[in-house]
């Protein structure tokens, strides 16, 4: 545990937005101090381990580490960036949806994905900045002046994130007892992958009709590194008779989560938590909420199988079968699946991923 005087030095709420209530339910998840696990702190690594087995979801103190302050800074320069870019008008946004071309990356407009398999439709806008463009590994994607002028801040919001998320694979690979260098080298930031970055918008919704905004999923790829300023995050705890709770943002905090790859790479020792996001609680449902995200991904070639070398990775069992799938088919699969404007035939289940083992419920296959 961290002293409870570290803890009371950080404010509970963010300056200038209403508080985040005190009287919903939240999910307790362990903070981990970014200066730590960079220190080699042994009992924070095993931290680092229990979270990833345990609920797979975690916050990260980046305001004790230089390396975390420095991501901070970006993130809060992104936040102004992405409310500018949302501004534009939607005639414009839609120029930059290349789902027709097959990528996930540029505009999604609100009510483009079903949240269900009832098919209601969600109710944000996205973003998605691809860390190959910014970093020049792949051509230049068209895209507005705002983000034009934003390319240096990405770029170093991007080599930020990878690096924190490069440091938690790097602790795992440890924690598992993995060879050296297993899981970095399948997230190496030169290679070609699907990383990107995911400005969130979503309006405040009408006080008599609040729903889901994004449905309930796990995120596709390895690591995802979350800012929030607003509640309305929700994750769904293991067990069958698990409820949603909130996750509340932390200043000074990024919301780190394991994704699908991190599953497959562990057969099922790594929890994908599934979660969701619902209209922000309390008086923070009048405000228009943001969310700034970083998502690592494996390089695309990377098969997502169990890895070998581990003995603590569980071994298959006897008739169990791994899919034979690339990152870069899986992350497509996934992302692009629930797109209702493509004309495709919608098959909520078929774009699934780790969900089921998400639940952690016994005898569920
Ligand atoms: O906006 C958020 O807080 C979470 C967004 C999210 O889960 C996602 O984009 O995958
Ligand atoms: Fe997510």
């Amino acid at each position: 545990m961290q002293s409870q005087a570290k803890q009371k030095d950080i404010p509970n709420n963010f300056p200038g937005i209403p508080p985040f209530p005190d009287d919903v339910s939240t999910a307790p998840l362990l903070r981990l101090s970014s200066g730590k696990l960079l220190e080699g702190d042994s009992a924070e690594h095993i931290r680092l381990f229990q979270a990833s087995t345990d609920i797979g979801f975690f916050y990260l103190d980046l305001s004790d580490s230089d390396q975390g302050s420095s991501l901070l800074g970006d993130a809060d320069d992104l936040f102004q960036v992405g409310e500018t870019l949302f501004e534009l008008s939607t005639e414009e946004k839609k120029q930059y949806d290349f789902s027709e071309q097959n990528s996930y990356f540029g505009y999604k407009a609100q009510g483009a994905m079903v949240v269900d398999k009832q098919g209601n439709l969600d109710r944000n806008e996205f973003y998605n900045v691809s860390k190959d463009d910014i970093m020049g590994i792949s051509d230049p994607l068209p895209a507005p002046e705002t983000l034009h002028k934003s390319r240096a801040r990405l770029g170093s919001f991007m080599h930020g994130s990878h690096a924190i998320v490069t440091l938690i694979l790097d602790i795992l690979n440890d924690q598992l007892a993995l060879p050296k260098d297993t899981l970095s080298n399948l997230h190496r930031q030169q290679a070609v992958s699907g990383d990107q970055v995911r400005f969130v918008k979503a309006p405040p919704q009408p006080e008599d009709d609040r729903r889901t905004a994004l449905g309930q999923h796990t995120d596709f790829g390895s690591v995802t590194v979350l800012f929030n300023r607003l509640g309305g995050l929700q994750v769904l705890p293991p067990g069958a008779d698990a409820e949603w709770v909130y996750v509340r943002p932390l200043p000074g905090h990024a919301i780190v989560n394991l994704g699908d790859a991190m599953v497959k790479f562990t057969n099922g020792l790594f929890r994908s938590n599934i979660h969701r996001v619902v209209a922000p609680p309390g008086l923070q449902a009048e405000s228009t909420r943001y969310s700034l995200v970083y998502f690592a991904r494996p390089e695309d070639s990377a098969m997502l199988r169990r890895l070998e070398g581990s003995d603590l990775i569980p071994v298959m069992e006897d008739g169990q079968t791994e899919e034979e799938i690339n990152s870069k088919d899986w992350i497509i699969r996934r992302a692009l699946g629930r797109r209702v404007d493509r004309g495709n035939d919608l098959d909520f289940e078929k774009s699934a991923g780790t969900e089921q083992l998400s639940r952690r419920i016994k005898d569920q296959h």
